[in-house]
């Protein structure tokens, strides 16, 4: 039988009508604002916008007469989580939550309410949905265009706190790269090593296994030419995380940015005993990925403190190292001595003092 809301009821009704769609507009509030001034995206903040007024038409005088926060039990209640947050990705997860928590309460008792009003909280739910994934695939990018040294490690013992040290010298972007340990070493390493570069608000990838990038809810995954196709992770991952292909040559770097890739390798750049047996691309596919990448792209393989400006006078501003971090005495230096040097570059790029790549 289907029960009805007595006419007694209706306050009630109301009551949690008017706290949820209330709800719903802070929540899209807290959000609209780091879109707006953490990511100046101007159409994420138009769409929280949108659908914060979207909210505030169902809003209306009648229901908000019926709040009694005087008498509302809830107002006392704080779970210890609300009162610290780690960092923004938990605020917006949060806050998210708590939207779509509201809109779902809106969607059910609306329909006690008025016919459309399930309805439109049923679709805006799923548009929030989407939001949160766009939201966060903005982010990602974003910090992945603002890194220009990448880490990727190699295992030992002092693993994590190097790492950690290179996170303190500046670093925004790590893989973690490891072809010799079991499957339940690499997990529980990927695991710490993901909250520690989250904890530095840095980007965590893996190195060539998707599972285990999903499983730790790595940012994604660095793919070779012999691992697992673009189209297939993309599946498994989704729209929002990163997914980085190597490339040994122009052929490599132009199906790799046909294939949707975020970002691309370069190299090896010169030999080197961390890819024994690959020979170099030289130089010349710098060059050429200077004028033909219009994605991402970080030079990799030999490159150390001595030839970057090798490197670097190719156009090339963004680069990957293992052993230059990875098997330094002070990798928080070595790390400074990088980003200062690429960003310096950069700047004698955007002054013109060095001729600019066609
Ligand atoms: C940034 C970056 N570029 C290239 C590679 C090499 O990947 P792959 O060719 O799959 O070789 P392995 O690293 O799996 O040995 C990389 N890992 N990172
Ligand atoms: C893992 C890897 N991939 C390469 C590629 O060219 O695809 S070169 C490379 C090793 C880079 O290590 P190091 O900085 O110690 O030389
Ligand atoms: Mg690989």
């Amino acid at each position: 039988m289907e029960e009805q809301f007595s006419p007694l009821a209706q306050p009630i009704l109301y009551r949690i009508l008017d706290a949820n769609l209330d709800r719903t507009r802070e929540g899209l509030r807290i959000i609209e604002e780091w879109c707006r001034f953490g990511l100046n995206s101007g159409e994420l903040a138009e769409e929280c916008k949108h659908l914060r007024q979207e909210v505030a038409r169902w809003h209306t005088m009648n229901l908000r007469s019926y709040r009694n926060t005087i008498d509302d039990p809830g107002t006392e209640l704080t779970h210890p989580q609300e009162e610290q947050r780690s960092g923004i990705e938990q605020l917006l997860q949060a806050n998210f939550c708590r939207v779509q928590e509201a809109l779902r309460v809106l969607e059910e008792y609306g329909k006690l309410y008025h016919p459309e009003m399930g309805k439109t909280f049923k679709q805006m739910r799923y548009q929030v949905y989407t939001l949160e994934t766009r939201l966060l695939a903005h982010d990602r990018h974003k910090l992945l265009l603002n890194s220009y040294l990448y880490l990727v490690t190699s295992p030992g013992e002092r693993l994590l706190s190097i790492v950690e040290a290179a996170l303190q010298g500046g670093l925004t972007l790590v893989q973690y790269r490891d072809k010799t340990s079991d499957d339940e070493t690499r997990l529980k390493t990927a695991q710490k090593l993901c909250q520690l570069c989250h904890r530095y608000n840095a980007l965590f990838l893996v190195n060539d296994r998707v599972d285990i990038a999903v499983a730790v809810d790595a940012d994604g995954v660095h793919l070779g030419q012999n691992d697992i196709p673009i189209e297939l992770a993309r599946q498994i991952l989704g729209p929002q995380r990163l997914i980085g292909r190597s490339t040994h040559s122009p052929e490599d770097l132009k199906r790799a940015i046909q294939e949707g890739a975020d970002y691309i390798g370069v190299g090896p750049v010169y030999e080197t005993p961390t890819k024994a047996g690959r020979a170099a691309a030289g130089l010349e596919y710098v060059r050429h990925a200077v004028k033909n990448s219009m994605i991402p792209w970080f030079a990799i393989g030999g490159i150390d403190m001595n030839n970057l400006d090798d490197v670097m006078a190719t156009g090339c501003d963004r680069i990957a190292v293992v052993r230059s971090i990875m098997n330094a005495e002070q990798p928080t230096l070595v790390t400074q001595y990088f980003l200062s040097q690429l960003n310096r570059f950069r700047n004698l790029k955007s002054y013109k003092v060095l001729p600019k790549q066609p």
